[in-house]
């Protein structure tokens, strides 16, 4: 498995357009028919000629923390982790990439909020620990650091579709990893979340135009489906955005699956046309202590 990229620029454009598929999926408190539902939903999305799939932060069990540890799996236990072996074996009948949302990890006395990636052949390319957790008081109340430990490591990851970078939710809201992937030679950043009713009206669209806009490369988020009985309300939305911050396809909240075409001649079109990373005066921006110096002018 790797989780850093190696091919160079000119591997990743021969790969010039493909379909990608959000699958938002409602989730059941019961897990067997949420990895059923799972499967379906990619093996129709690969009917449909998707050739990247995409799945929703938590897709196996109900956004809440105490159900975290019950549906938590752990990798090395193959046959104690259902989910990551349906994504692992529906990856390789299909033949398609699949980016897999996240579900609870158990490592030793740890969980983690993990995203799996799944190449064509089944195997685990990548594997993204949600790196800023999700806390947050107000109107909604959610501390996810009750129950995950933050992971430590941005996640790029070589894939048939190109370079791709890895975020969950929250970490949308960071633009210096979005930064990172596209330093680092992503054209697309694919982020399974859980945005609320609180958050999403307002952020959810806003949050992934701007890493879009900023860097120049398209943005793929992939929410569950509202459950209006759930104690967290999930805001849906599932959403891909091109390199110019415009909407390419969005939805509802209700459970469906988009399909959408990426063409990645598009960041290079962008880029040519207003060149940002030319004209950036990283010379003046450095993220130094300069107090003194302002100070100074005073
Ligand atoms: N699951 C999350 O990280 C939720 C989030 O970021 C939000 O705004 O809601």
């Amino acid at each position: 498995m790797a989780s850093s990229a190696s091919a160079s620029k000119s591997d990743q454009h021969q790969i010039a357009k493909f379909k990608i598929a959000l699958c938002q999926i409602s989730v059941s408190l019961d897990k067997n028919t949420n990895i059923d539902r799972a499967r379906k939903m990619i093996k129709d999305a690969a009917k449909m000629g998707a050739k990247l799939i995409v799945l929703p932060e938590m897709w196996n069990c109900p956004y809440a923390n105490e159900n975290f540890p019950i549906y938590a799996e752990d990798f090395d236990i193959r046959e104690l982790s259902p989910s990551f072996m349906m994504l692992s074996d529906v990856a390789r009948s299909e033949g398609v990439t699949v980016v897999g949302g996240s579900i609870p990890e158990r490592c030793g006395e740890r969980l983690y909020n993990t995203c799996c990636v799944f190449g064509t052949d089944g195997n685990l390319i990548a594997k993204h620990r949600k790196i800023h957790l999700f806390d947050l008081t107000g109107d909604v109340c959610f501390k996810e650091s009750e129950s995950f430990t933050a992971g430590n490591r941005p996640t790029i990851v070589d894939t048939d579709v190109g370079r791709i970078g890895i975020g969950i939710c929250h970490d949308l809201r960071f633009p210096e990893l979005a930064m990172l992937y596209r330093e680092r030679g992503a054209d697309l950043i694919c982020y399974p979340g859980a945005f609320n009713m609180s958050t999403g009206k307002l952020l959810w669209e806003l949050v992934q135009r701007a890493r879009a806009v900023d860097n120049q490369l398209f943005v793929a988020t992939c929410s569950p489906a509202r459950d209006s009985s759930g104690s967290y309300m999930i805001w849906g939305h599932s959403t891909l955005v091109g390199p110019f911050g415009e909407v390419i396809a969005t939805s509802e909240h209700q459970e469906t699956t988009i399909i959408a075409e990426i063409d990645y001649s598009m960041c290079q079109l962008r880029r040519e046309n207003l060149p940002l990373e030319k004209q950036k005066r990283g010379d003046i921006y450095q993220f130094v202590d300069c107090t003194n110096e302002l100070n100074s002018q005073q």
